[in-house]
């Protein structure tokens, strides 16, 4: 039988670029714009840290762009937040697992990212620059045989992607047919009794706006404690919250233990996008919450999310990554325990559908109608915007 005497190509060369303002790095907003209007966090505590999450630095590492070149000349791409630190992580560290490699060599070089970088990493900003460098590769992979990613996962297990969308305004988003709206919770504890009834207040607004039917969840962003939340939970079951997200720090395993037991029967627990790898989702598999949210950008890209998932499935636990573009898209739309998706509104005022990634990736699809058939188009099926200034600031 003819054996396919095609050669697999090998990456010739890895570069990393950055970007400054919007792009993956969503939080990097200029003007008012909701997703910086008095949102609850960890540095809330701080009184001069409130108002805005930018002021304590949230927007400070700016949009990492890996490009991965074949020998064939074939690139692929892919973007995550991770700015300077990440480029000079991937040109004077990752890059030497690469190159010389072939395309397809995935899971070994994602072991040596990832071994290499524990004296240092585990978690956050390295895990980011190792995310963003599989991401990469899966583009390449599916440019060089005309695939797209989700087809090289397995294949989609839906016609469809449905969404929820986060932002300010559910009440539009029900309009304009998503299935349900996620709110920022705008008060933590450190504003007492006065802020806890505020976010109530808001919630029974909000239910008032939107009818009974349609989902409504509080994005916490690490902000509470055990108490408060369980507080908040139980006030917010007469306006039917569906699920309460990211309630405590990241490595608080035993408080969402107890969070989880202490909910109203019926509310989901929820959170993730600020965890990474296969041993940092066991252990919060291990508390018992609903559904986990990994950022596919953040937690150890696409070789590492498969993983995660398998073991969120083998607890019953449902995957909805947070949300990160085309780059979740492909990875939903192929797995049975994600029956839905997230879609951040970065309208300013989350009255419209814009592309997340805007304006950094061209072709990036958007949901209609709350929903989304992701593009055949090969790997992601975007390329970047050449309007958009880049700088590469180390080489290798
Ligand atoms: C809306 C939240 O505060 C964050 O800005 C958002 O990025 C994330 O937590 C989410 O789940 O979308
Ligand atoms: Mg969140």
């Amino acid at each position: 039988m003819a054996s396919s005497s095609r050669k697999t190509p090998t990456i010739a060369q890895v570069r990393a670029s950055t970007v400054r303002g919007k792009g993956a790095d969503y939080h990097d907003q200029a003007g008012y714009h909701w997703i910086d209007d008095h949102i609850a966090t960890p540095m809330s505590v701080y009184p001069e840290y409130r108002e805005s999450r930018q002021s304590f630095g949230l927007n400070v590492l700016g949009t990492l762009v890996v490009e991965i070149e074949a020998d064939d000349g074939t690139v692929g791409f892919a973007v995550t937040t991770a700015g300077e630190i990440g480029a000079w992580i991937v040109e004077k560290h990752l890059a030497r697992f690469l190159e010389g490699r072939p395309v397809t060599d995935l899971e070994r070089i994602w072991d040596q990212m990832y071994r290499s970088t524990l004296f240092y990493g585990r978690r956050g900003v390295v895990l980011n620059a190792i995310s963003a460098v599989d991401l990469a590769l899966y583009d390449l992979l599916g440019r060089l045989r005309g695939e797209p990613v989700y087809a090289l996962l397995g294949g989609p297990v839906r016609d469809e992607l449905q969404f929820y969308a986060t932002g300010a305004r559910p009440d539009v988003a029900k309009e304009l047919g998503f299935i349900g709206g996620k709110m920022p919770l705008h008060h933590g504890p450190a504003e007492g009794e006065e802020g806890l009834r505020k976010n109530l207040d808001a919630l029974a607004d909000m239910r008032e706006r939107v009818g009974e039917d349609f989902w409504l969840m509080w994005d916490c962003w690490m902000s509470l404690d055990v108490d408060y939340a369980t507080r908040l939970a139980r006030g917010a079951a007469e306006h039917g919250l569906r699920w309460i997200e990211e309630a405590l720090i990241p490595d608080d395993y035993w408080g969402y233990a107890q969070l989880k037991r202490q909910v109203p029967p019926g509310m989901l627990v929820t959170t993730g996008e600020h965890e990474a790898t296969r041993w940092g989702f066991r252990q919060l598999l291990e508390t018992g919450v609903d559904i986990i949210q990994p950022d596919v950008g953040w937690c150890g890209g696409i070789t590492e999310l498969l993983k995660i998932s398998a073991l969120a499935d083998s607890h019953g636990t449902m995957v909805v990554p947070h949300g990160s573009s085309v780059y979740s898209y492909h990875f939903v739309v192929t797995r049975t325990n994600s029956p839905f998706a997230e879609f951040l509104m970065m309208h300013e005022t989350a009255e419209k559908v814009v592309p997340m990634f805007e304006p950094l990736l061209l072709g990036e699809p958007v949901p209609v109608n709350g929903r989304l058939r992701v593009p055949e188009t090969p790997g992601f099926g975007v390329e970047l915007n050449p309007d958009v200034e880049r700088e590469r600031p180390f080489t290798h």
